[in-house]
Order: structure tokens, then sequence, then C-alpha cells
């Protein structure tokens, strides 16, 4: 996953480059980064569940790391000095002109990366919940949400560097997204090593079942597709998902602008301050897997986490604008650090406590699914609110984000309803929730299972 979410924002830096090399207009380049959700929304996502579930994590695995060399490798074609002037290029350029053929393949090959990456979320998520079921979860899953979070960091640094490494004087984009695409591959040889402790574990846990005496799990259906759209609790979750990384991930793509407009700083000061969003992330995410293992309360950080971004956004719509100092904006960032560790370190683990496990990967996938509409459809909405707020503003430096952060706070705000309502059934109905996925006795098991007394 470090890998994947690292090609993901490969070029995010490079964005003026690949306009100057190879004509990517702005409208262009937004065009290449949506496609990553295209095919996830128009249902690859609720194939990838139900092949998750039917065909199991190893293959589905393998699989999803597959199509992200290939996208990936696409894409490296596309932008390559190779691709220029074969025929296929030239045929790309002759339709649709604004979008250059190598954004078009490039765009083809992104979109069969974010299959492959979106399925590999799922995968790895049912895979910690069967690694780590009654042990550790929650904090297996931040410490691998922390590590993609580091990666985004770490290749913001390192993009800009490389696409300069072989030529200074010439810059490329080429060098970047070939050593991303080379990690994608190490990614693909070190998930298959990985098959093979899987395979192990289900040797381990076959005999463990046939000495307890375990009648074999039920067989996944596709009616158990239906059977959770149809569930209430379902719902919830996936709109409190889409709801709040709505509200973060389009927000990332205009942070930087956001905050050189209302501080009138440049762009490395606002990466500086902007950057310690992940960072915070990813220190914070694991810490609070930790305590949700031990302590519980995952509705209640839901909660915290919507409230938190409530006040982080309507600071940045209302607050900096009157106030515009760097220590507000500081402050604001590390806020919506502290939120966006909460969230997803209570969400993610949540799900294997509602639903079945026989079915866990059609419900993340459906989760998902719900949450990539939402991440294709914002920020185009929020580019659109920008423009109409903003009439006759061509200076970049100069737009007024009240608006959009507006729209922002008030997903949060609508996020907020659906945990107080997840908190509330929870009360009702104890699916657990609340309760830690470690107790006493089973911590006891654990270090009996790995041969340790306790003291
Ligand atoms: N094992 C993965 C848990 C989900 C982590 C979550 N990622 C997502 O929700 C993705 N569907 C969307 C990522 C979009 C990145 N461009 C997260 O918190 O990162």
């Amino acid at each position: 996953m470090l890998f994947a979410y690292m090609f993901v924002d490969v070029m995010s830096p490079l964005q003026s480059l690949i306009e100057t090399q190879r004509g990517w207009s702005p409208d262009a380049f937004g065009y290449y980064a949506g496609a990553e959700y295209i095919l996830n929304v128009f249902g690859f996502l609720i194939l990838a569940g139900i092949i998750l579930d039917k065909m199991g994590v190893r293959f589905t695995g393998t699989l999803s790391a597959s199509l992200m060399v290939a996208g990936a490798c696409i894409k490296l074609y596309a932008i390559s000095n190779l691709f220029q002037g074969t025929a296929l290029e030239l045929w790309l350029s002759s339709w649709w002109t604004s979008m250059p053929g190598s954004a078009k393949l490039a765009a083809f090959g992104f979109m069969i990366f974010g299959c492959g990456c979106e399925m590999a979320g799922i995968t790895v998520s049912k895979a910690i919940a069967k690694w780590f079921e009654g042990k550790e979860m929650a904090l297996a899953m931040g410490l691998e949400m922390a590590i993609a979070r580091i990666g985004v960091f770490a290749i913001f640094s390192i993009s800009p560097r490389l696409a300069e490494w072989i030529s200074p004087q010439d810059p490329s984009v080429v060098p970047p997204v070939a050593f991303c695409t080379a990690l994608l591959f190490i990614g693909l040889i070190s998930f298959m090593v990985f098959t093979v402790m899987d395979k192990k574990l289900d040797a381990q846990l076959g005999a463990k079942a046939l000495a307890n005496d375990e009648t074999a799990e039920e067989e996944f259906k596709l009616s158990d597709v239906a059977n959770i759209f149809g569930s209430r609790l379902f719902w919830i979750i996936a709109m409190l998902c889409v709801l709040y990384y709505s509200a973060i991930f389009p927000f990332q793509r205009y942070a930087a602008n956001m905050l050189q407009c209302n501080l009138g700083i440049d762009a490395t000061t606002a990466s500086d301050i902007f950057r310690w969003f992940p960072i915070g992330a990813a220190v914070l995410t694991p810490a609070l897997g930790y305590f949700l293992d031990r302590k519980g309360k995952g509705a209640t950080m839901l909660i915290l986490g919507a409230l938190l971004m409530i006040v982080c956004h309507l600071t940045f719509a209302l607050v900096l604008p009157k106030y515009p100092t760097e220590w507000l904006a500081f402050s604001a960032i590390v806020l919506l650090g502290i939120s966006f560790s909460l969230v997803p370190a209570a969400l993610w683990p949540s799900v294997p406590k509602i639903m079945d496990k026989r079915f866990l990967g059609s419900a993340y996938s459906l989760i998902f699914w719900v949450q990539n509409i939402g991440l294709s459809l914002f920020p185009i909405l929020i580019g659109v609110v920008l423009t109409a707020s903003n009439p006759g503003v061509t200076d970049p430096m100069k737009y007024d984000y009240t608006n959009p952060m507006l729209l922002f706070a008030s997903l949060g705000v609508l996020a907020l309803i659906f945990g107080l309502w997840l908190k509330t059934l929870d009360a009702k109905k104890h699916y657990g929730l609340e309760l830690p996925n470690i107790s006493d006795d089973k911590e006891e098991k654990i270090f009996e299972e790995e041969g340790r007394t306790q003291e």
C-alpha cells in the first residue's frame, strides 16, 4: 500500500512540468487525475469485493498488485519519449484535442492502476482482519495507513528531485514515474511472499478448527451483496465514510492554494505548513489504533473526528481570512491531522465487528464504492463552487475560499450526524463498536499462544 499511495501522488508535484513537456493543460491534468476512480465507480469495486470473497485474499491480492503494475507500465509508456510520434499517439491526439494523446493513454493506465489500488485496499483490510482477529487489529490497520501516509509525504519530496536527477537542466517526469513503477513491482513480489505465509496460517487455522471440532464456515453467496445493500448499518457507515473522506482527500488538492490565498505566502511555505497534516496522521493513527484495541470507544472516536474536522474547516472558511496568521493555519492543520487519525483508526476496524466474515470483502468494497463516488464528484463540485464564488478573478493567488470551505464543513456536519446515529444504534443494539478488540482474557490467550507468560 505504501508504493501504491506513492504512485497515486507521484505526478501531483509535477503538474507544471508535464504541462510544459507534454502540453497537458490544468483541465487535462484534472481528467487524468479523476481517471483513477472511473472504473471503480462504474462497478469494478463491486466485482472486486465478490472476487475477494469468492477467491480469497491470496488470489485477489496478487491480481490487484498485477493490475497496479500493468496500469503503471501503461502510464510510464504514455509519458515516455518512446510513445511520442507513434501511430497510436497521433491517433489519440486527433480527437478531443484539448486532451493530448499522452494524457489519454496515461489516464487509461491510471484507470487500470486505480482498479488494482482499491482492490488491494479492500484485500489488505480483509487480510488484516483475518490475521489479527481478536488481537491488535486496529493497531495493525493504523500502522498500514500510517505507512501509506508516510509514502504520500515522501513522494512529494522525492518526485521533484527525481525529475531533475538525470538532467538537472532538462527535468523530466519519466524518472519519478519509472521509480514508482519499479516500487510497485517490488510490492507485487512482496505480496507473493505474503501468500506463502498466508497459506501457512490457513493450515494452522484449519488444524485448530479441526481440533476444536468447529463446523466449516458458510460459503459466500451472491445474494450476500444484496443483503449488505439492505442493511441500515452498512449505509450509516458508508455515508459517514463518503462524507468524511470527501472533505479530506478533495480538500488535500486545494489546501496549499487555499493557504496561499489566505496568507499571501508562496507555494513552498504553504506546502511546509500543509505537510504536517499527513505526518500528524501517520504518527497518531497507530497510537489511536492501539487505544481502540485496548479501550474501545470506536463510535465516540468517529464523532470526535467529525467534530474536529468541522472546527478546522470553519476556521479556514471564516476565521483565517479575518486573522491571516501562519500559526492559526498551522494549528488548524494539526487539528485536522488529529481528526484524520481518529476517523480512519476507528472506521475501518469497526467493519469486521458489524459484518459477517464471509462477506467482509464485499462489505469493504461496497463502502469503498460509495466513497469513490464522492471522491470523484467532490473535486469537480469544489472547483465549480470556487469559480462561481470568484467571478472575474484571474490571479490564482486571489481566490476567496470561504464557500468551498463552508461546503467541506457542511460535509463534516452530515458525517457527525451519521456518527451520532451510529453511536445511538450501537448503544441500543450492542454491536460492540465501543468495546475493545482485545479483552483481558483474550490478551492472556495471545500471550499463552505466543508461548509467553504474563507477569
Ligand atoms: N486498508 C485500507 C483502509 C482504507 C484506508 C483509506 N483509503 C481509502 O479509503 C481509499 N478507498 C481511498 C484512497 C484514495 C487515495 N487517493 C485511507 O484512509 O487512506
